[in-house]
């Protein structure tokens, strides 16, 4: 109970006001970007296929050639972190951008130069969000590949005579951002406020920091690895690859999802709010007008709320009384998530789907293992600590399936 009243509290502060362009924009993602959620379902499937095939590519000695006769398969060192953040970024600038690639790529399906600097660049801008800095170098790159691209698609729309663009249709959230007309007819983003849209920042971090420490805590524990291979194969079997349609059979991988977001948030602190009214909560009396900054470690970790708090148990959110699938949600603030409230994200279902599918598709996919070299994945130590500032996991990687299963892009 005391978690509740504390959470309802928390509702009154979390409302600040961010101005008229960025209620604009809340609006625009709310009501267009995410009902173009289920037609961009593809391009997220090709980059969960992606995501596969890279991996399987580096458990290959024959690098790009995909014949399954010359092959050898071997187990091969990955580094989790590098792969997790390209292709939690991948998808997001396939939906956005209709593609993978700002350069020429590679053949393996892994990152070219421009990616790695991309990602990178986004990386560093979220986590000095709460820091008062310009962070000057790593907007500009993000943008030296953004504006280009929204440049060129905007004078490509504007230059189609008017009723072949009204027949056009999007082919991207791109092309739904610069397409939108108010009832009389003039565009409702200007080309400064497309550019300015975060949802490559919004997207970028956070599936990809589940599929880390999930992975991290499983190759830990491997009866919960186990257990999560054995639900995936049991609801989708080992002749196709696990899809969005199978995700809400995949409870136990669900909960792991969950149990990461719990224990292994995204950052130490929620993005800052500010309070509206003068509000009293839980005998705390917080000014009107107050920074009020969320400890997500803080809260995922309370001993008051939760049993043993430090484990990681993915089998406390299981309801055995309950049809409905493990939600990533938590509007409760037992821990953060997606967070709540008026600035909570407007984008939770998507962000469920893709952390869940792509946190499936590693565990269907491959076998993991800790490398010979067991100090190279030692994290628990670094445990308390914001997964920016620790090591990336590094882990042994082998194929598990048929080797017809894995995607093949000529
Ligand atoms: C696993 C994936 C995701 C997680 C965990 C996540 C989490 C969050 C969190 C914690 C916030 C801050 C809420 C606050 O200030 O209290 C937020 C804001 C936001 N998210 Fe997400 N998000 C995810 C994916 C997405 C996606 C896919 C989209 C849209 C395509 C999106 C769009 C937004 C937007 C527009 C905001 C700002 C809302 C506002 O200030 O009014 N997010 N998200």
């Amino acid at each position: 109970m005391a978690y509740r009243r504390v959470g309802r509290g928390l509702l009154s502060v979390f409302s600040a006001p961010k101005g008229p362009q960025w209620k604009k924009m809340r609006r625009v993602v709310v009501s267009h970007v995410l009902k173009s959620a289920q037609w961009l379902l593809n391009k997220r499937l090709e980059e969960a296929d992606n995501l596969v095939r890279y991996i399987y590519n580096q458990c290959c000695n024959n690098g790009d050639d995909h014949d399954e006769h010359k092959y050898f398969k071997s187990t091969v060192v990955l580094n989790v972190r590098d792969v997790a953040w390209q292709c939690s970024a991948n998808v997001i600038r396939k939906m956005l951008f209709n593609r993978r690639y700002f350069g020429d790529g590679r053949k393996d399906g892994g990152p070219g130069f421009e990616e790695e600097q991309h990602v990178e660049a986004a990386h560093t801008i979220l986590s000095h969000l709460n820091a008062f800095c310009l962070l000057k170098q790593a907007i500009e790159t993000v943008n030296k590949y953004h504006d280009p691209i929204i440049d060129e698609r905007i004078n490509n729309w504007r230059s189609t005579k008017d009723e072949n663009s009204a027949r056009r249709k999007p082919n991207d959230l791109l092309d739904v951002l610069i397409s939108l007309k108010d009832d009389n007819g003039n565009p409702i983003l200007s080309a400064e406020e497309i550019k300015a849209e975060e949802l490559m920042i919004a997207t970028i971090d956070n599936p990809s920091n589940v599929m880390e420490w999930a992975l991290f805590e499983m190759v830990r524990q491997p009866k919960i690895l186990k257990r999560a291979v054995d639900e995936i194969d049991r609801v989708v079997g080992r002749d196709r690859l696990v899809r969005e349609s199978d995700l809400s059979q995949l409870n136990y991988t669900r909960a792991c999802a969950r149990e990461t977001f719990r224990l292994h948030p995204v950052a130490t602190l929620n993005l800052p709010h500010v309070s509206l009214s003068d509000v009293t909560i839980s005998g705390y009396f917080i000014p009107k007008g107050s920074y009020v900054l969320l400890s997500r470690a803080g809260l995922g970790r309370n001993p008051r709320v939760w049993d043993e708090p430090l484990r990681f148990k993915p089998e406390r959110h299981l309801n055995p009384d309950s049809a409905q699938p493990v939600q990533l949600l938590e509007p409760d603030l037992r821990f953060v998530s997606f967070s709540t409230g008026r600035r909570g994200c407007p984008g939770f279902e998507l962000g469920t789907e893709m952390t869940v599918m792509l946190l499936s598709r590693l565990i269907q996919g491959f076998n993991w293992s800790l490398p010979p070299v067991a100090s190279t994945v030692d994290k628990s130590s670094l445990d308390y600590k914001d997964i920016s500032n620790s090591e990336p996991l590094i882990l042994q990687v082998e194929p598990r399936l048929a080797a017809h299963v894995y995607p093949y892009e000529p």
